[in-house]
């Protein structure tokens, strides 16, 4: 019966997190980028950047002049991406490589053929992600959201940070934009049931894994600045924008969305504004720790500044993907 009530929960929070945003995007307009400094000699990796947010935010990064490589898990519209961008754009670097965040063996792949091209790396975007599927289990037997979202992103993000700290310096930090939602405020987190055995709610899922980044994000600037890294976090949510994110929604949803999306929604390039200017702004230079919504900072859920549960989250991470704790 519990289980019943936790998933009604967790669709209602979900729900009304949903409401305030779209409210707050009625009366606000979106953030307008202000003119960015070109990045010749800048490296990023997009994670889903082949469509929906991800795509803007490669696309305006490659029109900075910096080299963009896509990493996603759909290798032809990967390339149609990377071929639409070069016409858009007349040239520009930018390049496809697959990474399947639902796999821990992908993304160890990646990285090695990442770190085997020899690049830098000054931007790495965690934006790629999937919302309300069905209960599923990654490769490695993780609940979806949970081992795509985050886990996968955890792996990526700590086995390529030797490359960032390389790659920053002061007064020119590397740069980590993870993709957050407002569908943290509503995000529980139980540590003794991370994978939703117990009891499996989509909406409550996704809330939880964009919670769980959230956590790491905060965690991971406060082990770089104890360290001195030059390597700043910031995590970044878009607000409601109308990509092919909702495709999971009920039929009765989808078609309850439809009016509210023309109206209320974000466009793709609307959504991705906040993550480019985390990328690129001269004003965020060597600062980190931040959640930004609309271009400015905010306050995430008080969960989300608990260090004692970022802290736990990071030790029970590392032994799910099965890294030594540093
Ligand atoms: N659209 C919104 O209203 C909204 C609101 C808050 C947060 N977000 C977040 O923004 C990010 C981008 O979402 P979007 O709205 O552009 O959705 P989208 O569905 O258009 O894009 C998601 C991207 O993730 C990629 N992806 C999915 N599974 C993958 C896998 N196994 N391995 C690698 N890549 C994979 C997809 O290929 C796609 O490129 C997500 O993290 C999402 O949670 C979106």
């Amino acid at each position: 019966m519990w289980w019943l009530l936790h998933c009604i929960l967790g669709f209602i929070r979900l729900y009304l997190d949903g409401v305030k945003v779209l409210l707050y995007q009625l009366f606000n307009r979106s953030f307008t980028l202000p003119d960015l400094p070109k990045q010749n000699g800048k490296v990023a990796i997009v994670t889903g950047g082949a469509r929906g947010i991800g795509y803007e935010i490669s696309r305006h990064l490659v029109s900075l002049d910096m080299h963009v490589v896509i990493a996603g898990n759909d290798e032809q519209k990967g390339l149609a991406t990377v071929k639409k961008i070069q016409e858009e754009l007349n040239q520009g670097k930018v390049e496809f490589m697959y990474l399947d965040l639902a796999s821990l063996t992908s993304v160890r792949q990646f990285v090695q053929r990442y770190k085997a091209k020899g690049l830098p790396l000054h931007i790495l975007v965690n934006n790629a992600g999937v919302m309300l599927v069905p209960e599923r289990r990654t490769e490695d037997g993780f609940e979806l959201h949970f081992g795509l979202n985050y886990l996968g992103h955890f792996l990526l993000t700590v086995l390529l940070l030797d490359v960032l700290k390389k790659s920053g310096k002061p007064g020119k930090f590397s740069r980590i934009i993870i993709m957050s939602s407002a569908s943290h405020y509503g995000g529980r987190l139980t540590l003794d049931d991370l994978q939703g055995r117990m009891c499996y709610s989509a909406h409550g899922a996704y809330a939880q894994s964009k919670l769980a980044l959230l956590l790491f994000s905060y965690h991971l600037q406060n082990q770089l600045w104890v360290r001195g890294d030059p390597v700043t976090v910031n995590a970044v949510d878009p607000g409601m924008v109308d990509t092919a994110l909702y495709d999971n929604l009920s039929s009765l949803a989808k078609l309850a969305k439809k009016p509210f999306a023309k109206l209320l929604f974000r466009t793709p390039a609307e959504g991705a504004s906040t993550a480019i200017y985390s990328a690129a702004a001269s004003e965020l230079e060597g600062i980190g720790g931040l959640y930004l919504y609309n271009g400015r900072k905010t306050e995430s859920s008080a969960l989300s500044y608990d260090e004692r549960l970022q802290s736990k989250m990071w030790k029970e991470s590392c032994a799910l993907v099965g890294l030594q704790q540093n």
